[in-house]
């Protein structure tokens, strides 16, 4: 364990930077994330989102800079670490049930029997319980997503890393499914980091939004939401504050942009 990290900071993200050949796609990134923190990088399609959220993971070696997480670089993705990637139905092995999906990663962590519980929480945490027979092809997309998550929590990670993972469920789901993370994220007491082009769910989301923009996208701005929690979808959208941060993204996302076509 490097001691130079507070003991709050879980992850650390230091001068990351990452090109496809030529095109630098993010310059000089630098945030943490505090342990128990919900935290939402929003930025615009195309910005780079996938991209940092993989180097962080250690799917993908940045150009320079690195990620540390719990006081160690990242060099392949971490143990206690898990992605939910938007694309559910190519993250789940369609020839494979979903508890048999959902146990994936537990491969080598207990006995059939302990695995087996672990499996059957995590589905009843996401609202599947009696539904790991079936395979994800014959699932709604959001049911997808929910197994997707439920694989990310079962073995209790200490970071949860989500990509987009609502984007291509309906509108309906999609709410459900942002309530759901929020009170997973309770009940693991896990941390996450969430990247998202969805301005109104980052900041009902979040403790804390980053703000992406520039090309190369670097994270311009760090506002805390300041709203109280337990969420709800129709009083905490109704809060001043609320209105008040969504035009403050809004806006930096705006002049972005604007500065990008000129
Ligand atoms: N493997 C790759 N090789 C070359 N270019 C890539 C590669 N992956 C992504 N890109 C480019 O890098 C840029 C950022 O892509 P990325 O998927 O990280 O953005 P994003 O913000 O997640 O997008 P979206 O919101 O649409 O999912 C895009 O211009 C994309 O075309």
């Amino acid at each position: 364990m490097n001691n130079q990290y507070p003991a709050q900071t879980l992850l650390c993200v230091e001068e990351l930077r990452e090109s496809y050949g030529d095109v630098a796609i993010l310059e000089g990134n630098n945030f943490e994330v505090n342990r128990g923190e919900f935290v939402c990088i929003v930025g615009p399609s195309g910005s780079g989102k996938t991209t940092l959220l993989r180097n962080i993971a250690g799917l993908q070696p940045p150009t320079s800079g690195k990620t540390v997480f719990e006081g160690q670089e990242v060099t392949e993705p971490p143990a206690k670490l898990a992605v939910v990637f938007q694309a559910y139905s190519r993250s789940l092995l369609p020839w494979m049930s979903v508890s048999d999906n959902v146990a994936l990663p537990l491969k080598g962590k207990g006995s059939k029997q302990e695995i087996a519980t672990r499996v059957d929480q995590a589905l009843v945490s996401v609202g599947l319980a009696g539904r790991g027979k079936v395979y994800p092809w014959q699932m709604s997309g959001g049911m997808q997503q929910r197994a997707a998550i439920a694989r990310g929590l079962a073995y209790n990670p200490d970071v949860l890393l989500m990509d987009g993972p609502f984007a291509a469920v309906d509108a309906q789901t999609h709410i459900e499914l942002e309530d759901l993370v929020l009170r997973l994220r309770d009940e693991y007491n896990t941390t996450v980091l969430f990247v998202t082009h969805d301005i109104d769910e980052a900041v009902y989301l979040a403790d804390r939004v980053l703000v992406l923009s520039g090309a190369p996208t670097k994270i311009t701005e760090n506002i805390r939401t300041e709203l109280p929690n337990p969420r709800n979808q129709l009083e905490t959208k109704r809060l001043d504050r609320f209105g008040e941060v969504r035009e403050q993204v809004f806006t930096l996302i705006q002049n972005a942009k604007s500065h990008a076509s000129i």
